[in-house]
């Protein structure tokens, strides 16, 4: 599949310009279908897009917002994705729009699966736009080396949904959209910043296994095209 390089002159800048086409894409999409869908991802490289994206001008009450994936943490958890987005993006003129959390507090991460899947299906597929990041051992959402379902999550014959991983690299048991869940989305973004995480990509885009860079997967098989936004 094709992947298109956008790069930046820093992380600010690609801030402006990742919301600016991401704010595009779902106004797009409203006026298209009537609302409109988006997934996103946490960790620590997303903060200044969404606050960027939290004051374009979109119709916020007919969207939707989801996670690429979780940890099994409550909301109030500092290393909560939710958390990250309800302080950052689901503010201003976006505090209209309807959050769909993946963390659900029951006993399992495993109920959790079942109960975010089904909560999540009102959302519909594609997602206009999912945005994924990447970490330095090469997992995107919660597709972690060595991850305890790994094949699962990565087998585009696995139906559309959320399924629980578990990895050393992953800290707390995590929750994440599956493969076919992102790969087609309207706008499927990959956003990183960093020499290092340039140089974990360019790794990445050379042969080798999925299995070791999870994200291999995206850039390899996605049906759609995979915009990747980098800053130094
Ligand atoms: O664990 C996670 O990490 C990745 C990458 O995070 P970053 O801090 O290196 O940007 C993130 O995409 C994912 O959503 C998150 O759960």
């Amino acid at each position: 599949m094709t992947a298109n390089m956008n790069a930046f002159a820093n992380g600010a800048e690609l801030a402006g310009k990742l919301a600016d086409k991401v704010a595009e894409t779902l106004s797009a999409a409203i006026a298209a279908r009537g609302s409109a869908s988006i997934a996103v991802s946490g960790g620590s490289t997303p903060k200044a897009f969404f606050q960027a994206l939290s004051s374009r001008s979109i119709d916020w009450g007919k969207m939707t917002i989801t996670l690429v994936d979780e940890r099994f943490v409550p909301a109030d958890n500092p290393r909560s994705n939710h958390l990250l987005v309800q302080e950052n993006l689901l503010k201003d003129k976006a505090a209209s729009a309807q959050f769909f959390p993946l963390y659900q507090a029951v006993a399992s991460v495993e109920e959790a699966a079942i109960i975010a899947t089904e909560k999540t299906k009102s959302i519909g597929f594609p997602f206009d736009v999912a945005i994924l990041g990447m970490g330095n051992d090469g997992h995107t959402a919660s597709f972690f080396p060595g991850g305890s379902n790994l094949a699962t999550a990565l087998d585009p014959k696995t139906p559309r949904g959320i399924i629980t991983m578990e990895a050393e690299g992953a800290g707390e048991p995590r929750l994440t959209f599956t493969f076919s869940s992102l790969q087609d989305a309207r706008l499927l973004v990959l956003h990183i910043e960093g020499e290092g995480k340039k140089e974990v990509l360019a790794k990445a885009e050379a042969p080798g296994d999925e299995t070791e860079m999870p994200i291999r997967a995206v850039l390899r098989r996605a049906a759609s095209p995979v915009e990747i936004y980098w800053a130094p």
